[in-house]
């Protein structure tokens, strides 16, 4: 077999980044390539792909999208990434390009070494990595400890030697990039920018590539072809984990939890929003999005939370026969109080 290898582009990026926004947006200006989109998601309730499957793009039709829902990808990898693919690259009409889409927890560094097994190595090369950074996000501090607390906890346990975990993630997702996109520039002003520019160049050894974005709009020719083969790089782009556990010890993520919360209709859709903002902040949410049912109205509410912003929209209309419902996953740090976030949500239906 004398096939052209497929081009792979993985698109990583911390909850909330915009990664689902910019496929989209990609997915409309690609041209006449055939796509295939692979998304992973943490949490139990599929948005993204319902948002993908929802935008109709011609060269990425439903049975193009396939969704990976058994945790994140980078610890799948041998059980449904490589299955996935293997059947992918079975199908009889093949795709023009791969894209990836990681959940915002992801370490991209295992998803791209698997591109170095046998049987997908042969047939398909990593075209680049792209990491999608809220810009928003970097400027308020979300992704920087704060470095004295965390000394002086080391002063006091000398075995303490993590960052936290969301800024380790942060810098490991940056650590694999091959272009950085800093997406929601429209949140912040220009010396804004400029800072968020040099943390994150402070962040990665590497320095790729950085373009400036707005809702994801980043033309295709930009984002595909960049013939990188980044398979072949993966020794340089460690991620702490790896650095700190050379001997294999697993990675995993137990430092993050999420659970689905499924509720009847609501009523009042801006009372709802406002009351969600006060519970993300009360209990630290980092992300919370899923569906509404608002009573009365045939169109479903579509909520996106990062941080205590939230955006919401009535993306459709309720299917004949579809069960009218609100879900929401919520994703935070293991320490966060789900009874206690649960019993908020619920009592506001
Ligand atoms: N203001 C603003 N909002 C944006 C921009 N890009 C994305 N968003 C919003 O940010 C929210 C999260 O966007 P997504 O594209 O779902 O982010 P994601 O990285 O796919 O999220 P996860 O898959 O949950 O990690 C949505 O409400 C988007 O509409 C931007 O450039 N500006």
């Amino acid at each position: 077999m004398n096939q052209q290898k497929i081009p792979a582009t993985v698109i990583t990026g911390f909850l909330g980044a915009g990664k689902t926004t910019m496929i989209r947006n990609l997915l409309t200006n690609a041209g006449g390539k055939k796509i295939a989109l692979i998304i992973n998601e943490f949490g139990d309730l599929g948005v993204d792909g319902e948002v993908l499957k929802g935008c109709g793009a011609e060269n990425c039709t439903e049975d193009d999208i396939i969704e990976l829902t058994n945790g994140c990808i980078c610890c799948t990898v041998a059980d449904d990434f490589i299955p996935t693919m293997t059947k992918l690259l079975e199908r009889e009409q093949r795709p023009d390009h791969i894209v990836i889409e990681t959940s915002g927890l992801a370490l991209p560094q295992p998803l791209v070494a698997a591109f170095n097994w046998p049987d997908i190595r042969t047939q398909v090369t990593v075209d680049g990595v792209i990491t999608v950074v809220d810009s928003a996000a970097v400027a308020a501090g979300r992704f920087a400890d704060d470095h004295d607390a965390v000394d002086a906890r080391r002063a006091e346990d000398e075995s303490l030697d993590h960052e936290s975990p969301i800024e380790e993630l942060f810098e490991d997702q940056l650590t694999c990039a091959d272009l950085i996109v800093l997406n929601k520039t429209d949140l912040i002003d220009v010396a804004g920018l400029g800072r968020v520019r040099d943390e994150v160049a402070s962040r990665t050894v590497r320095k790729p590539v950085m373009i400036e974005a707005k809702n994801g709009e980043v033309p295709a020719g930009i984002l595909l072809g960049l013939g990188i083969g980044t398979e072949d790089d993966i020794a340089n782009r460690k991620s702490h984990h790896e650095l700190e556990h050379e001997d294999g010890v697993p990675h995993d993520h137990d430092e993050f939890d999420s659970f689905v919360v499924e509720l009847g209709a609501v009523a009042d859709p801006a009372g709802f929003v406002e009351a969600l903002k006060t519970i993300i902040s009360t209990h630290d949410v980092l992300r919370l999005k899923g569906f509404v049912d608002v009573s009365g109205k045939p169109m479903r509410l579509q909520l996106q939370a990062v941080g205590s912003r939230i955006d919401h929209y009535f993306d459709r209309a309720w299917g004949l026969g579809e069960t009218r419902a609100t879900r929401l996953v919520v994703i935070g740090l293991h320490e966060m109080d789900e009874g206690a976030v649960r019993a908020a949500i619920e009592a506001l239906a």
